[in-house]
């Protein structure tokens, strides 16, 4: 990402925070025209940046603010000898406010947006600058603009979007009847949910952001609650090891194993969580599954655990401060009492997989249980598991699922996906966006849950833990590259925690 972290900071915007921004900043008394100017002139620099002088360039406007931008846009480049032909979609009489300073401003002809005639030219352009609709879009795409859109998609240009790619919800990134597909989005000031969110993402190729003179001393007022998932986040909640301290002030994370042929997942969450700074990891394996445990593990410690008394027992150790129940180890209303157990002990808890999908039937149970747990809890389920846990939620964005997931429970949820969403019971959230295509391979959730414990028993705060998990997660993903198994996301965090400690901002 094109990006100064320092200046784009690290909150997401829903459009109405960013129009709160702007309406601050011009009663602070900076001009409306003025933020134009600027957003336009980033647009400008984007084009001129990809092509040459002398170049053609079609600039799609929109009947409000985001199609000024595209004439300010193109009033720079005609002035720096690029060829634009600007549309505008809609009634030149209804343009206002800032958008129709900017058209009366612009020293080229503007032709009715005509989708054919827009396809014609086309094929000779260099860049199309989408600026039809941005932060207003309010309704779905139809009639001309879908025509106009598909053929832009259809064709082999490389299309710059203005805040967003057209049709793409800026809170929710989702598509509304249709959506351009760019190559670069320039958007202003802070990136918004919309540019990290599924099928958003997607459609805006490189993100850029550009600052126009909004004061960040704006964010305090709007006190935005969602964040990209970055080091800024939660790098000061990591400890570091310090040199008087030994094992045990690291965290001891306990990992309960599945039987004898489901035991692989949970040895792949205990090496995570190992990885990652435990201090002690102690995998809790049944009976039947110490033989199998035993000949794998090394650094890794083992205890055998028979039932639901054998989970009693080993929890008589108080120095056990984090535990992970769930990957392998079976869907039964006996998984149900051992999670009652582990959430009745006081200690962080991360529930995976079939530890969420036992509660299936009665997901109420569950969370009147974490609401009166001592210690942190963390969900961790994927698309299915979370269907089965809030079927209530069928329908809504990813986000607010989220959110309202982690009020009705009580824990911190993690929502995976390629855009994975971490949230608070009381309303933070993050959004995760560094995770490659790759980690999408049988059990990859169960590393990610064990580095999520590991994380816990070094004693970060639940959220912190949650997210600083998925990143780790994610750039471990990418540094393990193309062709990983589960197998290699953990020894690929070496390198990912050494540039962290190196450069705290990853
Ligand atoms: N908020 C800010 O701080 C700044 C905003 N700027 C630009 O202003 C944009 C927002 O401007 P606006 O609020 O005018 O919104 P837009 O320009 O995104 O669109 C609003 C217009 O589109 C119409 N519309 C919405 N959905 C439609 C649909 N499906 N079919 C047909 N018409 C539809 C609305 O009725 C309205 O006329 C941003 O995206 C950005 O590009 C920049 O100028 C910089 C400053
Ligand atoms: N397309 C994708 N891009 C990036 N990350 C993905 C993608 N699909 C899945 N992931 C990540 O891979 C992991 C898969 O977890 P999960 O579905 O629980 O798998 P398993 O049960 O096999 O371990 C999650 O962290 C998820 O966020
Ligand atoms: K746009």
């Amino acid at each position: 990402m094109d990006e100064n972290p320092q200046e784009t900071g690290s909150e997401l915007l829903t459009p109405e925070e960013m129009g709160e921004a702007d309406r601050l900043t011009v009663d602070a008394g900076v001009p409306g025209p003025v933020l134009m100017e600027r957003a336009g002139g980033h647009v400008a620099e984007a084009v001129m940046r990809r092509c040459r002088a002398g170049s053609k360039i079609l600039i799609l406007s929109g009947p409000g603010n985001n199609g000024g931008d595209g004439f300010v846009a193109a009033r720079v480049l005609h002035e720096a000898g690029y060829r634009c032909q600007v549309f505008l979609a809609g009634e030149v009489d209804r343009l206002a406010g800032d958008a129709r300073l900017a058209f009366d401003a612009l020293p080229v002809a503007v032709s009715p947006l005509d989708p054919d005639l827009v396809a014609s030219v086309l094929p000779g352009a260099a860049v199309v600058v989408d600026a039809l609709f941005g932060a207003g879009l309010d309704r779905p795409l139809d009639g001309a603009v879908a025509q106009l859109i598909d053929a832009v998609n259809k064709a082999d240009v490389f299309v710059i979007s203005v805040d967003l790619p057209s049709g793409i919800n800026g809170e929710t990134g989702a598509v509304m009847g249709c959506a351009v597909e760019a190559k670069e989005t320039v958007t202003f000031f802070r990136f918004k949910l919309g540019h990290f969110l599924l099928p958003g993402r997607l459609a805006c190729g490189r993100l850029v952001c550009g600052q126009i003179g909004i004061d960040p001393a704006v964010l305090d007022k709007i006190a935005p609650s969602a964040f990209r998932n970055t080091p800024y986040l939660w790098r000061s909640a990591w400890p570091q090891p310090a040199l008087d301290g030994h094992k045990f002030t690291r965290g001891h994370a306990l990992v309960f194993s599945g039987g004898m042929t489901t035991s692989g997942a949970a040895r792949l969450a205990a090496g995570a969580a190992l990885r990652c700074g435990a201090g002690l990891v102690t995998l809790a394996a049944p009976p039947s599954a110490v033989m199998v445990n035993a000949a794998h593990l090394t650094a890794v410690m083992l205890t055998p655990v028979a039932g639901l008394a054998g989970i009693e027992a080993v929890l008589e150790d108080p120095r056990l401060n984090a535990a992970l129940i769930g990957p392998g180890y079976g869907v039964s209303p006996e998984t149900r009492q051992a999670v009652g157990i582990l959430l009745g002990s006081g200690r962080a808890v991360v529930l995976d997989a079939d530890a969420l999908t036992s509660f299936e039937t009665e997901p109420q149970a569950l969370f009147s249980r974490i609401r009166q747990a001592a210690g942190p809890v963390v969900l961790t389920p994927h698309g299915g598991e979370f269907r089965r846990l809030f079927p209530h939620l069928a329908g809504r964005d990813k986000l607010s699922a989220a959110r309202a997931a982690a009020a009705d429970s009580g824990a911190v949820v993690v929502y995976k996906g390629a855009d994975t969403v971490i949230a608070s019971p009381d309303g933070t959230a993050a959004i995760n966006g560094n995770a490659p295509a790759w980690l999408a391979t049988a059990g990859s959730g169960d590393v990610l849950a064990g580095i999520i414990c590991g994380l816990l028993a070094q004693r970060m705060p639940a959220f912190q833990a949650a997210s600083m998990g998925v990143w780790l997660h994610g750039a471990a993903g990418s540094a393990a590259g193309p062709g990983l198994i589960a197998e290699d996301i953990a020894p690929a965090l070496r390198p990912v925690l050494a540039r962290l400690v190196e450069n705290p901002e990853g």
